[in-house]
């Protein structure tokens, strides 16, 4: 019999519960970790709504929600954490947070667990520079809504040791995902080539060339199966503006990466999308 696989995810807010949930799906035990039992109830209750809806569209047995949520077992603290094989952090993009986040899950795990961040904009080289291992430390980078998403960037920082994330990408396509190897460089692959999918149509709507709700529906007609300002909802704006942000400080203020203050000014009167209920639209939930 295949020995239990254990993991553990640092996070429960968007990224964290959606990692979480898909992992258990694939029958891996998983530790939840938030800092507050409020935002791991939120989380779970999330996932539990997720569940139920695969259930009402017919895409899921009832029983199988109790099963895969007796998978995830939530924590607000790190000692549970020795068994697990794999952790990926999820908790928010500020690379103090995260370095010593991992400092603490470095005294607890085994030797053999691999480390990873699941950051869309930070250095994985700048978070594993205060590791004691940063050999065993890469990028996992899932996209949103992580249960759903195939594609993964599995990044290697300067100190990866190449096996890591071999059996990273093993893993993952074990998993039923699709892993790419991708390099640490500002925005990784992905969200360096979809700045300007995100950044353009504010200058579009800036200028009155057409509304938010009519560039959607031209690129969604154009075959891109979501607009980009109910993307941007989805992924949270204050998220795509640090990636943004990060793009473009990352390659030295390049031109074609400048973020538009219009993402700023959303950030800042508080429309931060889906998970506020309120971004560049309204939503119910
Ligand atoms: N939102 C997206 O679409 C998306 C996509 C890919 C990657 N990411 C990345 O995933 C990470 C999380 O993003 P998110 O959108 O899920 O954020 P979020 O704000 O929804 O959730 C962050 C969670 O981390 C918790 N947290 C904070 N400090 C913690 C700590 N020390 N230990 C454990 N939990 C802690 C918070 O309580 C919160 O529940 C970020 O690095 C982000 O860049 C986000």
């Amino acid at each position: 019999m295949k020995p239990m696989e254990r993991a553990a995810v640092l996070g429960a807010g968007t990224m964290g519960a959606g990692i979480a949930q898909f992992l258990a799906a694939k029958g891996v035990e998983v530790t939840l970790r938030d800092i507050d039992e409020e935002p791991l109830e939120k989380g779970l209750d999330v996932i539990r709504r997720q569940l139920q809806r695969q259930v009402d569209r017919g895409r899921m047995a009832s029983s199988d929600v109790d099963t895969i949520l007796s998978r995830i077992h939530p924590a607000t603290d790190l000692d549970c954490l020795a068994p697990v094989e794999w952790v990926i952090e999820a908790v928010v993009e500020r690379l103090s947070v995260k370095q010593a986040l991992f400092q603490d899950v470095e005294q607890v795990v085994g030797r053999e667990a691999v480390l990873a961040t699941n950051t869309s904009s930070l250095s994985v080289t700048a978070i594993a520079s205060v590791l004691q291992n940063p050999e065993r430390f890469l990028g996992l980078h899932f996209f949103n809504p992580a249960p759903v998403m195939p594609l993964v960037e599995v990044v290697s920082g300067e100190r990866t040791d190449p096996a890591a994330a071999n059996r990273a990408v093993e893993w993952l396509r074990r998993l039923g995902k699709t892993p790419i190897q991708v390099a640490d460089t500002p925005g990784f692959l992905v969200n360096r080539v979809a700045r300007p999918f995100h950044t353009e149509p504010y200058r579009l709507v800036s200028t009155g060339v057409a509304d938010k709700a009519q560039v959607d529906r031209i690129l969604r007609s154009a075959g891109f199966p979501m607009g980009p300002f109910e993307l941007q909802d989805l992924i949270g704006i204050d998220i795509n503006l640090a990636a943004s942000e990060a793009v473009y400080e990352g390659f030295y203020h390049d031109p074609r990466f400048r973020p538009h203050p219009g993402q700023r000014k959303m950030v800042e009167s508080g429309s931060l999308g889906r998970k506020v209920k309120r971004g560049h639209f309204t939503h119910e939930s």
